[in-house]
């Protein structure tokens, strides 16, 4: 622990600080920080709440290939953290329904833009058996962690956020998802401390892909490529 809670300093920390760029673009890209500013054209959120569906249903699928890699591969409590971020997807998945209700967003009618096809093509690689359960859960640890803390901005000291958004804000921003996510950092840690150098470096290229995606997928939130 580093005396806060949260993670040692290890691998993933470390990319964090070399990628440092990329990250800052994913976790604060214009989009989110117009929600945090209260400046955010209501019709670019509603464009990606429709997308964010319908990845999110790709997402289960991932997921579901993370937890075989992790049946296959390992022993312990992984399984159980997995098994939770299953379920918590399927509520997510309520939430988006729901939220789409609210936003009069017809999800019936959405088709996926470019860049979220890309994403989840992405994301469809890794049923491949080749794709070792290291590089996957790091995949899955930083594609949740660009939300977290992106969202967990928005609700911060000083944010502006209309009221109406707040409950986005907090489904990806609230301390409990922190946790989840930190403890997600771990396993994908322990993980990459025990791999062979050529799965560390697999896994990094994955962790940079994702950042480029996750900055693809907002940029396509807001202007529709
Ligand atoms: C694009 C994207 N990235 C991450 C998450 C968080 N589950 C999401 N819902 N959508």
């Amino acid at each position: 622990m580093d005396g806060g809670g949260g993670v040692e300093a290890g691998t993933t920390a470390a990319w964090m600080a070399r990628h440092g760029g990329m990250y800052e673009r994913a976790t604060r890209h214009p989009f989110t920080v117009s929600i945090r500013e209260g400046t955010v054209d209501l019709a670019t959120f509603r464009r990606w709440l429709g997308q964010d569906y319908m990845f999110v249903k790709e997402f289960v699928a991932f997921l579901a290939s993370v937890l075989l890699k992790c049946c296959r591969q390992t022993e312990g409590l992984d399984m159980e953290i997995i098994l939770g971020g299953l379920t918590s997807l399927s509520d997510e998945l309520s939430w988006f329904k729901k939220e789409a209700e609210k936003w009069s967003v017809n999800l019936a009618e959405v088709s996926p833009l470019r860049s979220n096809t890309e994403y989840c093509r992405f994301l469809q690689s890794f049923s491949e058996p080749e794709i070792s359960y290291t590089v996957a859960i790091t995949t899955f640890w930083i594609i949740e962690t660009v939300y977290q803390d992106s969202f967990a901005f928005c609700i911060e000291e000083g944010n502006k956020t209309l009221p109406e958004l707040l409950g986005t804000c907090q489904r990806w921003g609230s301390p409990e998802f922190k946790q989840y996510c930190q403890s997600l950092q771990r396993i994908a840690d322990r993980c990459l401390e025990n791999a062979p150098a050529d799965a560390v470096r697999s896994a990094e290229e994955a962790f940079l892909r994702v950042l480029e995606l996750e900055i693809g997928f907002w940029d396509m939130s807001s202007s529709q490529s």
